[in-house]
């Protein structure tokens, strides 16, 4: 697309300062120097934590982040809580809220919960001044960019004297947590969708600072909307056929590792996320399968809605059997048993544990009577708590289903019965084996449900290994 005539946008406003918009914002203010970018948030407390001077406190854990961080926040990147003056001081806003799942009304449990989507397209349309092009950066079922435009334009009409007028795109976000910079700087595509050609232009221009041309990709707004909710459908369905197909290995003597590497090596196929897991989590695959299940249900699409829905099934099926394999290997009981739970977060390099697969299986454990002792170098004991919607408890013999966080691994391993590595963080990779098997009560287990423990290390000791998708 030819840009060479557009106006360049000189502010933007970012609303949500949550894993989207901090992260997007930090590296599009980094790469164009010249557009004040403001982020903004209706939780005063995470603005306070963005613009906390000790880094180690922003509210989102990405590596390399702190850095783009330290070189551009106050000069022309700023974290403000001020929503009217930002809005109404740019020409483009991006709409980063959350959308989760709704959990009641209608829908529940499978659209999205579009209230932050629509209290955000009311604030611009409150607050914007002349031409103000809104881009959808939130995941959003398909056609709610026509709920925004609706909004919008009712603001003109209820306000005779402003006249204000909008355009609506959709740039959906395709980066992963742990991988956002360099998924940020390097991205696959870009996507932006919409009908008026001025305001693609103009957001065009914007990543072309750093995107080259040809990854931009433009489309009509449906296709792009459609396209968000497509691309996690395929990765997670991924993961469940992978996890799947990690069961039979179990059960044949086949090894899940061997067979990702064979089918992997087919161009058609691909290497990519085909690594057997204790299941997908992170706040979006589930959430967004259930939004194409809704959608598909409300077109009257039965048999793509069991479809997909199916691939949640096999991930939730897979969390309640490796808890299954836990409790089969310690005797048909962990009653009072004490077991090490190595990572919380949904995957390694995040804070985030939203979703992720740890949750339920502590909760399994804690049910079954589990003594947990949990660990992971970013997720706070507080988050955990949160999590487990239970205190943490000091170990009590006499006390059985609590959990308790332990920051130093060879503390927490003393006296266990197991090990369960449930995130492939760097630091579970190298562990002193003979050590830890030392200090464990015999017979030791350690269940390895991500693959990353190199198993002659272990063969010389006394444990014993289950490591998932192993026959
Ligand atoms: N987390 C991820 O890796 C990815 C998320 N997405 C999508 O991006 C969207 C945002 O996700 P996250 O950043 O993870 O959510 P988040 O929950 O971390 O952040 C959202 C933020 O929006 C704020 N907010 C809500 N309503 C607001 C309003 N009216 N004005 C200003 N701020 C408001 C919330 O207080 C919250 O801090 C979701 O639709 C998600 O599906 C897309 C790609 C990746
Ligand atoms: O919309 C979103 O929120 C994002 O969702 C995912 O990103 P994310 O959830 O951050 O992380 P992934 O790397 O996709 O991992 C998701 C889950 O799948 C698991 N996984 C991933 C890859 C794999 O081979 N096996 C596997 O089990 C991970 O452990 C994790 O629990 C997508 O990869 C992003 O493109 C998308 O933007």
């Amino acid at each position: 697309m030819d840009n060479s005539n557009v106006n360049i946008v000189k502010n933007i406003c970012c609303l949500g300062a949550g894993y989207v918009g901090g992260p997007t914002m930090a590296v599009l203010a980094s790469k164009c120097p010249n557009i004040k970018v403001t982020v903004v948030d209706i939780d005063l407390n995470k603005i306070a934590a963005w613009n906390n001077q000790n880094l180690d406190k922003l509210p989102v854990f990405e590596p390399g982040l702190d850095k783009i961080i330290s070189k551009v926040r106050g000069k022309n990147l700023f974290f403000s809580n001020d929503i009217e003056k930002s809005i109404k001081d740019s020409e483009l806003v991006f709409i980063s809220v959350n959308t989760p799942t709704k959990i009641k009304g209608f829908g529940a449990f499978y659209a999205s919960d579009l209230k932050w989507v629509e209290s955000s397209a009311r604030q611009v349309a409150k607050y914007a001044s002349g031409h103000t092009i809104v881009v959808e950066k939130s995941t959003v079922p398909v056609k709610t960019a026509e709920l925004i435009k609706k909004i919008l334009k009712s603001s003109n009409s209820s306000n005779k004297k402003k006249e204000n007028s909008f355009s609506v795109l959709s740039s959906p976000e395709f980066l992963a947590e742990g991988s956002a910079i360099n998924d940020l700087i390097n991205p696959d595509r870009v996507l932006i969708g919409g009908d008026n050609e001025e305001s693609i232009k103009k957001l065009c221009a914007i990543y072309e600072n750093w995107i080259p041309k040809e990854k931009i990709l433009v489309t009509n707004i449906w296709s792009s909307e459609l396209s968000k909710l497509t691309a996690n459908a395929f990765l997670a369905q991924r993961i469940s056929s992978i996890n799947s197909i990690a069961a039979i290995c179990e059960k044949t003597g086949a090894e899940i590792k061997e067979v990702s590497a064979a089918i992997g090596s087919d161009t058609r196929i691909g290497n990519k996320f085909l690594l057997s897991s204790p299941g997908f989590g992170g706040s979006c695959f589930q959430k967004d399968i259930l939004n194409l299940v809704y959608l598909s249900r409300y077109y009257g699409l039965d048999h793509v809605a069991k479809y997909w829905e199916n691939v949640i099934s096999l991930n939730n099926w897979q969390k309640e059997r490796i808890s299954e394999v836990i409790v089969d290997k310690l005797f048909g009981t962990i009653t009072g048993k004490k077991i090490v739970l190595l990572g919380f977060s949904f995957k390694a390099n995040t804070n985030d544990t939203r979703e992720s697969p740890s949750i339920d299986i502590a909760k399994n454990l804690l049910e079954n009577g589990a003594k947990l002792v949990i660990n992971d170098p970013r997720v706070s004991n507080k988050q955990i708590e949160l999590a487990l919607n239970q205190p943490s408890k000091e170990i009590d013999h006499n006390v059985e289903g609590i959990w308790y966080y332990e920051e130093d691994i060879l503390e927490a391993v003393k006296s266990a019965d197991a090990i369960v590595i449930l995130t492939e963080w760097q630091e579970y990779k190298n562990l002193n084996w003979e050590l830890i098997s030392k200090s464990m009560r015999k017979p030791s287990w350690v269940f390895d449900t991500r693959g990353i423990i190199n198993r002659r290390e272990i063969d010389v000791t006394p444990i014993n290994l289950w490591t998932l998708g192993k026959g």
